[in-house]
């Protein structure tokens, strides 16, 4: 007898294994491994769906199996490729089969989508014909008259813009298409992706000869990889800002399409601009399909449809796009290497280059990780030899990397300019305007000011449900939780003393848009920041208008530090750069550093000589000292020292076992009963002496609380201990005896390279 094995599609450690169902005569052919199917679940026989992960065939099974009820249409089994990638996920992410399966698969509604189309009306008559029409009809025709004028001018119009779409009109239209002069026509609704043009061949840029080395010995590993059927090498490409790395990934792609196969170019969700994708449609067209999270669910199915379909020989988008079923895949491209939206916050909390790495090994592809401040990790990796190490020290333009002038704000509180822009800052923006070059100026927080105290007895509004400091926010008059969203209205007594003398502290990019609109009234002046573009294309609409020069200075957060290629900008402004050096995170000086450089580097990158002002009250911290020298190499040797010393990665591994839950008792005791399990069974395997350094905690996180949720977290270390068995103690006390130690109240997930361990 034919059984399969199904593993139930809800999302719950307790039904996280295959359960078995008969595989009736009738569907036998219609069930194949990977095949979406519906199965009743349990005692009460609940209807559900699941995938099919194996098929096997049984002697006399010693218990009752349920039949399969049926295969769900429309969706394509996964492949035997995804399944391998399922069960590699779940173990070494240690998630539920069901998490790794929504992260490989389609989105759930593949196949479920009603295609929507828009009803238009045309007029099927000439507009002479219609006039004649339109006199002969009665005027107790009322709406048919209405619908008839319309025409005299339009050809065409959707039947939604015609007045009130009620029934009555739809009456009219109706009588009207019976005597032949209007016809009702159904099109595809306009796709809102960006519109994909047959390529346009525009004239190539010749590579300058740092390029052309470059790019000959990637196509080179490439060809060898592709003759020899040896698994893909990864090459890190660690080129200077404006160094023309994405010409180099397209004549990349060029190669491997070429070669009949296929690639995936990972971009971070923020720089998904017009901008990126004008130059891969340029050159490759419709053979391209677009992945990020701002598409709708049916655009969405639009773009998943054509790599299933075998018409997308690119795929480009956000982390996700690292899992698209490309047959053939030759090339994987990640730009931006070192950025952390690579990494998933949801488990399984895989980061896209290590699946990048797994493709690699499982399907040939070669792999680039392109950056100018590549990650400490991957740097270390590339000096071992690990990655293949290609440089590009020079940018393509005229110009060099552009200038840091540094100024130590604390030299500007002793003369008495208390305001968060300095005095040379201030001199070199009027400059730039006189000169009708464009600024950009960086500040890493937004909001107006960053948080509102007591000035009599130091009470700081927090956030009741978050352990954090709200902002408080412009126009709207109101602080809002940069965590959980929350909004409440600006006290204007403290709740702690009755004192009235309620102070702003901090500033952000609100505040500092009043400030830049009072000192340079002539100035336009745009703002892009979470607050400035929620809604859908905002985005580009900004970074439009400043392309297209409408505007003087540009304000904004990280959104605007990387990728961005405007040639009108000579002076960048970074007004608070030392505003992350303070976390307590092992990455704060290498996300510093990355931050700083990444947008100096957006100055100078046309025709005039660009320069940057850099703000800071910690002139002497090296992530500061080699960011003003532009110096990645530099910073990489003072940061690879301290990570050595304090054993944080590449040295060690970390793993990070985060508990969270409204009970603070139960998720502090569940901490304590999982370290104290951790403790034992490592002491038992005889490595009493090194527990101290190895496990960490349990600590509450340093946000102790997000949306009701208290938070305590344990921290490994591999220091002395073997990686594998220190993964195998936690599997076993977190995944195999989770129903002992961890109580439902209680969620438990396991972070394995943590990104960031606050
Ligand atoms: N050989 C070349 N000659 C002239 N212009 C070039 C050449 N190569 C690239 N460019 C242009 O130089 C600009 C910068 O290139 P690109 O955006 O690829 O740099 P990048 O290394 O990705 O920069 P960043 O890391 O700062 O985003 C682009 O406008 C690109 O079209
Ligand atoms: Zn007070
Ligand atoms: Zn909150």
């Amino acid at each position: 007898m034919e059984v399969a094995k199904v593993i139930i599609d809800q999302n719950s450690h307790h039904t996280d294994r295959p359960f078995d169902y008969k595989i009736p005569g009738e569907l036998r052919e219609a069930v194949k491994v990977g095949s979406r199917v519906q199965v009743t679940f349990g005692k009460g026989h609940k209807k559900m769906e699941g995938y099919v992960l194996g098929v096997k065939d049984i002697e006399k099974p010693r218990y009752t199996i349920k039949n399969l009820q049926g295969v769900v249409q429309n969706v394509p089994p996964l492949s035997e490729l995804q399944i391998d990638m399922i069960l590699w996920m779940k173990k070494t992410y240690l998630c539920t089969y069901m998490e790794a399966i929504s992260a490989v698969a389609p989105p759930k509604a593949y196949g479920n989508i009603k295609e929507k189309k828009d009803v238009y009306v045309r007029r099927k008559i000439s507009s002479e014909k219609l006039e004649s029409q339109l006199e002969k009809t009665p005027n107790n025709a009322k709406r048919q008259r209405e619908i008839l004028q319309y025409f005299l001018e339009e050809e065409e119009l959707l039947l939604k813009s015609l007045p009130g779409i009620k029934s009555l009109y739809k009456n009219a239209v109706n009588a009207l298409e019976k005597k032949g002069i209007l016809e009702v026509i159904e099109k595809e609704k306009a796709s809102k992706l960006l519109s994909m043009k047959s390529p346009s061949n525009p004239p190539r840029v010749p590579l300058t000869t740092e390029q052309k080395k470059a790019l000959e010995t990637m196509k080179e590993g490439f060809q060898q990889t592709q003759q020899n059927g040896v698994k893909g090498k990864t090459y890190l490409l660690h080129g200077v800002t404006g160094s023309g790395k994405t010409e180099l990934y397209l004549g990349l792609i060029e190669k491997a399409l070429e070669m009949g196969k296929t690639a995936i170019v990972l971009v971070p969700e923020i720089s998904l601009t017009p901008q990126t994708m004008e130059r891969f449609t340029a050159r490759f067209g419709e053979a391209i399909a677009l992945i990020h999270s701002s598409l709708t669910l049916k655009e969405r199915y639009h773009e998943w449809e054509k790599i299933q379909q075998g018409k997308a020989k690119i795929v480009i988008g956000a982390r996700s796009a690292i899992f698209a079923n490309l047959e053939n895949l030759g090339m994987i491209v990640v730009d931006e290497e070192h950025e952390y939206t690579y990494k998933s916050e949801q488990n399984p909390k895989y980061h896209a280059i290590e699946i990048a790495k797994y493709r690699s090994e499982k399907e040939g592809a070669q792999v680039i990780l392109g950056s100018a401040t590549p990650s400490v990790e991957s740097y270390y990796r590339g000096e071992k030899g690990i990655y293949e190490l290609i440089s590009l020290d020079r940018r393509v333009t005229k110009h060099q990397l552009p200038q840091v002038e540094m100024v130590d704000m604390r030299e500007e509180l002793d003369v008495g300019n208390l305001s968060m822009i300095s005095g040379s800052l201030k001199s070199q923006i009027e400059e730039n305007l006189k000169n009708r070059g464009q600024t950009i100026l960086f500040l890493n927080r937004r909001g107006f000011s960053t948080f509102l105290s007591c000035k009599k007895c130091g009470y700081v509004e927090k956030c009741q449900d978050c352990d954090i400091t709200m902002t408080y926010h412009l126009p709207s008059d109101e602080l809002i939780c940069h965590y959980c969203g929350k909004k409440k209205k600006p006290i204007t007594e403290c709740p702690d003393c009755g004192s009235t003398t309620i102070k702003h502290f901090g500033y952000g990019t609100q505040k500092l848009e009043k400030n830049i609109e009072n000192l340079f009234p002539q100035a336009r002046i745009l703002r892009m920041d979470v607050d400035t573009t929620t809604e859908k294309g905002a985005h580009e609409k900004v970074l439009n208008a400043f392309k297209n020069r409408e505007a003087d200075i540009l304000i904004g957060t990280q959104m605007i530090s990387k990728g961005l290629d405007f040639p009108g900008v000579t002076l960048v402004g970074i007004i608070a750069a030392d505003s992350i050096l303070n976390l307590p995170d092992f990455r704060a000086s290498e996300r510093t550093f990355q931050l700083l450089t990444q947008v100096a580097g957006r100055a100078g990158r046309g025709e005039d000589l660009g320069s940057v002002v850099l703000q800071t009250y910690k002139p002497e911290h090296y992530s500061i000292e080699e960011a003003i020298k532009q110096d990645y190499v530099g910073f990489y040797k003072r940061e690879i020292g301290l990570r050595e010393a304090f054993e944080y990665p590449p040295f060690t591994a970390l793993y990070l076992v985060n508990l969270m839950g409204e009970d603070e008792d139960k998720v502090y005791n569940t901490a304590i009963k999982i370290s104290k399990g951790i403790r034992y069974i490592l002491k038992n395997e005889g490595h009493s002496d090194c527990l101290e350094e190895c496990i960490l905690g349990p600590n509450p996180s340093v946000i102790t609380k997000i949306n009701k949720n208290y938070r305590y977290r344990i921290l490994l270390k591999n220091i002395n201990i073997d990686k594998q068995l220190l993964k195998k103690v936690l599997k076993y006390v977190c995944i195999n005896k989770r129903k002992q130690f961890v109580p439902d109240e209680v969620n438990l997930s396991i972070d394995f390279n943590p990104y960031s361990i606050i």
